[in-house]
């Protein structure tokens, strides 16, 4: 970490007021006729900080970073791009080229009459014009491009161009930087590279960045934050960890990945499922729950008596994956309740169909929320 980073991060006090933020959305609505594309929302971004909207199709992470850029109009609501309020109910907007801000999207266009470097330095306009190409070919050489500077666009690969997109919004050294999608039209292994050597590129400059995306792997790799988005609100915003480790409801469980269901009810402090009991006691006697089991939280260990027992867990199919291997396995408790259950265990563990198995729990990604409705 250098000693720039470290300073962004040990300035997170609590107790700042606006103008410690490179962004700030305060009660931010906005609607499309009669439809509610963003509800309240409230979210501010320091120097250096990466933030990422992560949620669904149609959840209103596009509108919220369109309204950011000064591309939308809020219904209701102020934004402050550092100490300047650039949208407000009382008619305040600054449009997006006088907001200190730089946007790339998924399908950044650059200008094809110009070189890559001449698109880089198109965007800067307080330099002289020396200075001005060896930033731009400094921003190149940080994304890996520095050798295309004289090529046109048209002979370079989406990634590169992709690359390049970057660096131009880069270029003119925004506030807040705001990225919508930029990496979802590049294959897996180039979109990796290349959004590592974003994100290291954004800590180096110490850009506040809002970054739109509905992979949570993509938000958990790039966000120091992440608020995750549904039907216009904001469900849960915090660390990357704090999402996958605390959640708090159901969908934020369901939203980084496919989990193992049961309902129970709470008899003297405890559920019962196929998987064991699990401890209860801060549920009122005969809630109805919702366990959520992830599928890593599943420990299996075969049993060496091959013989076939009724009331053993047995591997029903496994299947390498790579890094790790799924297990589908059927569970069964001491009462001969059943269930059809997913474990994700690491590396080459292959256990053979039919094998006995017993089955534990790591409870930190065990979650028990009360259901709502009746049964
Ligand atoms: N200009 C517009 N006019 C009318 N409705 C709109 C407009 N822009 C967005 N919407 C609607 O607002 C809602 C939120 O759209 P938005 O593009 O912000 O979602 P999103 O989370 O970015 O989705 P995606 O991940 O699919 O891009 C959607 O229902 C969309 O149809």
């Amino acid at each position: 970490m250098s000693v720039f980073q470290k300073k962004s991060i040990d300035s997170l006090a609590i107790g700042e007021d606006s103008a410690d933020f490179a962004l700030m959305l305060d009660r931010v609505h906005c609607h499309f006729g009669r439809h509610k594309a963003v509800t309240d929302i409230s979210l501010e971004i320091k120097a250096g900080e990466v933030v990422c909207l992560l949620g669904p199709s149609g959840c209103g992470k596009t509108t919220l970073l369109r309204i950011a850029a000064g591309l939308q109009k809020p219904s209701e609501g102020r934004v402050y791009v550092g100490r300047d309020l650039v949208s407000a109910p009382n008619g305040t907007h600054w449009p997006p080229e006088k907001r200190n801000v730089g946007v790339a999207f998924q399908e950044s266009a650059l200008f094809p009459h110009l070189t890559v470097l001449e698109n880089v330095c198109f965007g800067i306009s307080v330099l002289s014009k020396s200075k001005r190409k060896s930033h731009a070919l400094d921003l190149l050489s940080r994304l890996g491009m520095a050798s295309c500077a004289e090529a046109y666009p048209h002979t370079l690969s989406g990634g590169q161009q992709q690359r390049v997109a970057l660096a131009r919004a880069l270029a003119p050294s925004p506030q807040v930087m705001l990225l919508d999608e930029p990496f979802s039209s590049l294959d897996a292994r180039l979109r990796d590279q290349i959004r590592d050597d974003t994100l290291h590129v954004l800590k180096e400059l110490n850009t506040a960045t809002l970054l739109v995306t509905h992979d949570p792997e993509e938000a958990m790799f790039m966000a120091d934050r992440i608020a995750l988005m549904r039907e216009g609100h904001i469900v849960q915003t915090g660390t990357p960890t704090d999402l996958y480790c605390s959640p708090v409801d159901p969908f934020v469980v369901n939203f980084f990945g496919q989990v193992n269901k049961h309902i129970g009810v709470v008899r003297d402090g405890v559920v019962r499922t196929p998987f064991g009991q699990l401890d209860a006691r801060n549920f009122s006697e005969g809630s109805i729950l919702r366990v959520l089991i992830r599928p890593e939280a599943v420990k299996v260990t075969p049993l060496t008596d091959k013989v076939h027992n009724a009331q053993s867990s047995h591997i029903l199919m496994s299947r390498l994956l790579g890094a790790s291997s799924l297990l589908h396995v059927c569970a069964h408790d001491a009462d001969g309740q059943e269930a059809h259950l997913h474990a994700r265990v690491p590396g080459v563990f292959l256990p053979e169909e039919g094998q006995p198995v017993s089955l534990s729990l790591d409870m930190s990604q065990v979650f028990l929320f009360q259901q709502r409705n009746k049964l």
